[in-house]
């Protein structure tokens, strides 16, 4: 572990500290985007130890709202020159310390508007200590462990409140969670989901949520599931084939597993969501590149330092933006498209009669159907297209990045993988799961996929920002009184920290799907965190932040919880289930070679390359007799108390 100094008040020339900035929303230029907040494509130096203070919280805004826009762009780009200069004249030859340098100096000299978290231990160094080969993610740890689940961490004139602890994330996510909206997150997103649930202000939201969630209903689950064995079958088919080609000899034929899974999972929510058939699994269309163009541009936008796509005539000067125009054209065109024929066949109905609509007949039980024909919804076009912009792009990396980690994990854990191999070659009975088979798999009940999610969180920081005054909870270890922080305010909830933090885990860093039979308690949070009990094996069809007291918040929490939580647990469970059922996997190379990089969610650094071939499950076992329970069935490794 690396070690920080600690040291209070730290100023001079390596000083980076600021304070929050209060919604700079023309133009917040030089905050580094956290969305994804790897940050890698800055960083110019390995990850040296940094300094902790006690913060002065000095706050800052870098350009007042309201400014004329030729301002703003001269402002925008004025340091970028200064700070070569100032980078140049520090001897260090740096220029994103430099620049970060520079406007420290410039915000603590003008701009300090108060907003709070003057009682909060800060992070300080330079910004290239923030980053180096690894996410940004994993620099957060460390500062945790050293400093805290409550530390601020500063970048040139901003910074960001890093919250790591469950009773801070529960105060956040659940019992003030509508003090809070999207922040930088919603600027990042707002140019290609416009007003969709993840990045809409509070009014639209409330709007929406409550026309989105009853879209998700039981029969619209057991259509899916069916779907997802159809597609789950197309890559099975794909790689067969590629199997029976490489198979001479050679014990298998690699093949970059998160790919494929990515493919995967844009068909899964391209029917799930609008009917669409991507059909990329099989093939290309412009459609599909244009899908994945918006999305390398959004997880651009999330690691780059300044938003280019806000300056006037970006579109014509940034050929970057201007891809991303034409891209975003193609796949709007492509939905105006569905919503115009959806609303041509509009059948009017209340949400409970389309609830009961016979959705094994339905040639089309999207939610856009549902949505277009909801009772009462006059919703524009505008913000339907959001709608499914948005659950197209929340939908389709998370499920496959899911995917992608288990499988990971599940190569390297063969008493895991054993078990779940049992169970799928049992409970199948040689056909895909179904509606009311597949909620009975452990995999899907969260064993492995919960595990994976744990180790592996999509995404692995969540983004809020305050709309007034709060004071957060001191936490484990934390100021008795709480933290106040003022309107304006950035946090990032760190899920990473969370679900390795080894305060709320017993081998926080080991893949062990059966922790989530234990249950677990730390006395040290003197009663304010109530701990995780055992969640596998009961109702809940995963472990989640309820039975473990927003410790484990794999799909957030409170209001704000995603929407697609089942349909990504029953997505990746069925397609868990039917590719382990017919091949094995075994990993290509080291473990380390995969490695770790960020965007919207986590993805491996090389691809997953695996070594695929047939695999012939055992003729299934004789079905249980009525009430027996699974328990006998499928004995479980003894667990350690
Ligand atoms: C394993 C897959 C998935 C993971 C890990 C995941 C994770 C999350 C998380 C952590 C949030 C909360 C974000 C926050 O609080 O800032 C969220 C929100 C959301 N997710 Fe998912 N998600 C997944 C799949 C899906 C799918 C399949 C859909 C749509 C079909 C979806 C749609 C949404 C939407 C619309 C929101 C915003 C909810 C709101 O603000 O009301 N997600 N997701």
């Amino acid at each position: 572990m690396q070690q920080l100094n600690c040291r209070s008040g730290a100023r001079g020339p390596l000083r980076i500290a600021a304070g929050c900035s209060p919604r700079p929303r023309r133009a917040h230029a030089f905050s580094p985007n956290p969305f994804n907040p790897s940050l890698s494509s800055l960083a110019t130096s390995p990850l040296r130890p940094g300094r902790l203070s006690r913060s002065t919280g000095l706050q800052s805004r870098l350009i007042p709202a309201g400014l004329p826009d030729p301002l703003a762009v001269g402002l925008f780009f004025a340091p970028g020159f200064a700070a070569l200069v100032y980078a140049y004249f520090r001897g260090k030859g740096n220029l994103t310390d430099g620049l970060s340098r520079l406007l420290t100096e410039i915000s603590q000299g003008y701009f300090q508007p108060d907003v709070g978290g003057k009682n909060i231990p800060v992070a300080q160094g330079e910004l290239s200590d923030l980053a180096g080969d690894q996410p940004l993610f994993k620099a957060l740890y460390q500062w945790f462990i050293e400093s805290g689940g409550v530390y601020k961490l500063v970048f040139g004139p901003k910074a960001f409140i890093v919250v790591s602890d469950p009773v801070v994330v529960r105060h956040l996510l659940k019992d003030n969670a509508f003090n809070y909206d999207k922040g930088v997150l919603a600027e990042i997103l707002e140019p290609i989901m416009g007003r969709g649930l993840i990045p809409a202000d509070l009014d639209t939201w409330r709007v929406r949520r409550r026309a989105v969630v009853p879209a998700f209903h039981r029969q619209y689950y057991d259509a899916m599931v069916t779907m997802f064995g159809r597609c789950a079958d197309r890559s099975s088919d794909k790689l067969q084939a590629l199997v029976e080609k490489g198979q001479v000899g050679l014990g298998g034929r690699v093949v970059d597993m998160e790919s494929e899974f990515l493919s995967l999972g844009l068909d899964i929510i391209g029917l799930g969501v609008f009917n669409y058939d991507f059909g990329s699994i099989t093939s290309e269309s412009p459609v599909i590149k244009a899908v994945y163009g918006v999305l390398k541009e959004a997880e651009h936008r999330s690691t780059f330092y300044l938003p280019y796509w806000n300056l006037p005539l970006a579109d014509v000067l940034v050929p970057r933006q201007a891809k991303f125009r034409r891209d975003l054209r193609v796949i709007n065109d492509c939905l105006d498209d569905l919503i115009r024929k959806a609303q041509e066949t509009r059948v009017e109905e209340d949400a409970e009669a389309l609830q009961n609509r016979d959705y094994s007949k339905l040639r089309d039980p999207s939610l856009l159907r549902f949505l277009v024909d909801m009772r009462g919804e006059d919703v524009t076009n505008k913000q339907l297209r959001d709608d499914l912009m948005t659950m197209l792009i929340a939908g389709h990396e998370t499920t496959a990045a899911v995917l992608t980690w288990a499988l990971y994990c599940l190569m390297q854990s063969p008493a895991a993988l054993e078990r779940v191999l049992r169970e799928v070659d049992g409970v199948e009975r040689g056909g895909n799961p179904q509606g009311e088979t597949v909620a009975d798999l452990e995999a899907c009940k969260g064993d492995p996929l919960g595990e994976s999610l744990r180790m592996y969180p999509q995404p692995p920081i969540l983004i809020r920002r305050a709309l007034g005054e709060d004071v957060l909870p001191g936490g484990l270890r934390g100021d008795p009184a709480g933290y106040p922080i003022g309107t304006g305010a950035d946090l990032f909830i760190s899920v990473w920290n969370l679900h390795r933090s080894p305060y709320l885990w017993k081998d926080p860093d080991t893949f062990r799907p059966d922790r989530f039979f234990e249950s677990y308690s730390n006395p040290d949070f003197e009663g304010k965190w109530a701990g995780a009990y055992a969640v596998s094996g009961g109702a809940a069809l995963y472990p989640n932040e309820v039975g473990s007291d927003f410790a484990f918040i794999p799909f957030g929490g409170g209001a704000r919880k995603c929407v697609g939580d089942q349909f990504a647990m029953f997505e990746a469970t069925v397609a868990l289930a039917v590719l382990l059922r017919r091949f094995s996997f075994a990993l290509e190379g080291p473990p380390e070679k995969v490695g770790m990089a960020t965007g919207a969610t986590i993805h491996t650094a090389n691809g997953l390359m695996v070594r695929v071939s047939r695999r012939t499950p055992p003729p299934p076992p004789p079905a249980p007799a009525a009430g027996s329970p699974r328990e006998e069935q499928l004995p479980r490794q003894p667990v350690a108390a």
